[in-house]
């Protein structure tokens, strides 16, 4: 479209959206958001799809058919973290030029979590070993954390990723999270399919609005699934 057209058709928004009032605006922004959703909800069913397809369960939709439900529980979060300037009193001490945590220790309780943030680093993931790894932030891509009722419902196939955030010296940083969640009364449990002699079930059936209740009674930094081993199966998570 040549310039002039479009300067003309944006100053004519610009008139309507004036003479229209805030609730226009307002508007315009809620059908942005719907919109972000339905486009994260549809990313997370595909990949949940996809998980599905590349564990051998016939029925694809096993996982996405609880976040396409219309009770789903699902939510977004925005998160903002002011800059925190590095302070040191004590040039020895060991937390000298350290960021601070904006985001404690967790795994998402959810089903997948769909991340994205803006140009400015401070997420970071812990391997099996601990060692805290930085995720280079990139405002054009998705950062997907498996949330802990996937691992329940892969029989530990897949595992919940522990991650916190810090907060930067100088720059603010914003952060965007989509938690695709089942309804309340979803019952959880590993497909029949992936349970074998050898891989026994590892978890004990529960509903969404269990598992959210156990979670609540704990630290965000606690591990929830211990909470829901099979008996005489010690291990913590
Ligand atoms: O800000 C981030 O990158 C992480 C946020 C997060 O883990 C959460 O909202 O659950
Ligand atoms: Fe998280």
């Amino acid at each position: 479209m040549p310039r002039r057209n479009l300067i003309k058709r944006n100053w004519k928004r610009q008139r309507r959206s004036r003479a229209a009032g805030p609730s226009y605006l307002s508007n315009v922004r809620l059908s942005a958001v719907s919109a972000y959703i339905e486009a994260v909800r549809e990313l997370a069913c595909e990949l949940l799809d996809l998980m599905a397809e590349g564990l051998r369960i016939p029925d694809r939709s096993v996982f996405s058919r609880l976040i396409r439900d219309g009770d789903s529980d699902s939510l977004v979060r925005l998160n903002h973290y002011p800059p925190m300037p590095l302070l040191c009193k004590d040039k020895d001490s060991s937390t000298c030029n350290q960021n601070k945590v904006g985001f404690g220790e967790h795994s998402d309780p959810q089903i997948l979590t769909i991340l994205r943030s803006n140009d400015v680093g401070g997420l970071q993931i812990s391997l099996h070993d601990g060692a805290w790894v930085p995720v280079t932030p990139d405002p054009a891509t998705f950062c997907v954390n498996v949330g802990d009722l996937l691992q329940v419902m892969t029989n530990g196939r897949f595992v919940s990723v522990r991650h916190k955030a810090l907060t930067n010296s100088y720059k603010s940083r914003m952060s965007m999270a989509y938690f695709a969640g089942p309804p309340l009364n979803a019952r959880i449990a590993v497909p029949p399919e992936m349970i074998t002699p050898t891989k026994p079930a590892l978890y004990k059936p529960f509903t969404w609005a269990e598992f959210k209740k156990a979670a609540f009674a704990l630290r965000l930094g606690d591990r929830r699934l211990g909470l829901f081993r099979m008996e005489g199966d010690e291990q913590v998570a």
